[in-house]
């Protein structure tokens, strides 16, 4: 029988992915000896309605395309390719399914550890996964409020950027070369993403 695996979730909307997600995925990657960590684009995400957000089918690119030089990352379709609004209960019962006896950790930033609350189906969450949040500059990074044992605190490299910034920088002409991955600069250039945002 094959060994148990850990295998990481990291769910985001991804536009666009940024250094401060991969740098998060990869220090708990290692930190946690996950076997592989799997990043989630999401499809529609219903706490950012009232946002303008980027066709999936770019997201998602743009999230293969960041991901695809490390051997331990990958992309899955399945929040995009349910389409309806997201929710993470849904993605972890298809990993389940999909992993039934793997581990499942799943990988968020201070500020989505502070919003867990208020997701749907917050108590089966933390039957399907373990939750591991990391510091994100700019948020308080606890779990006072959480079930015990249910999360984990990690610190990772402060990286103070933000898809936000990445697209409002684009829109007034200023580089993100740095900020993400070379090849999505290229990719946000040749789609000509983020120039009309305000
Ligand atoms: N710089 C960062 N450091 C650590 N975690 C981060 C960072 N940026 C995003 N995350 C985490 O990555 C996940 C996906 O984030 P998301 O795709 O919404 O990016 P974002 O930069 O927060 O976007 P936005 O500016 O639109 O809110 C969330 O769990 C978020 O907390
Ligand atoms: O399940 C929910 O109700 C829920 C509400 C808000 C965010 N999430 C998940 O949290 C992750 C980060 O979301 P976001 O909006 O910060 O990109 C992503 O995987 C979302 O699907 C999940």
């Amino acid at each position: 029988m094959p060994a148990r695996r850990r295998i990481g979730i990291m769910g985001g909307t991804f536009d666009p992915i940024h250094h401060g997600h991969l740098v998060s995925a990869s220090e708990v990657q290692s930190r946690f000896g996950l076997d592989e960590v799997i990043f989630v684009p999401t499809g529609q995400p219903w706490q950012k309605v009232g946002r303008v957000v980027s066709n999936a089918e770019d997201r998602y690119l743009m999230t293969v395309i960041a991901t695809a030089s490390n051997p331990v990352f990958s992309v899955s379709r399945i929040d995009i390719d349910r389409g309806s609004e997201t929710y993470t209960v849904d993605t972890l019962r298809e990993m389940r399914q999909m992993y039934p006896r793997d581990e499942l950790l799943f990988i968020t930033g201070a500020d989505a550890l502070e919003q867990i609350l208020t997701w749907r189906n917050v108590e089966e969450l933390f039957e399907l996964a373990h939750f591991i949040g990391v510091t994100r500059p700019g948020y308080d990074l606890n779990d006072h409020h959480l079930p015990h044992g249910k999360v984990s605190l990690v610190e990772v490299t402060a990286m103070a950027i933000s898809s936000t910034s990445c697209k409002q920088r684009v829109s007034r002409g200023e580089p993100v070369w740095y900020l993400v991955p070379d090849g999505v600069v290229r990719y946000i250039d040749k789609r000509k993403l983020y120039r009309g945002d305000s």
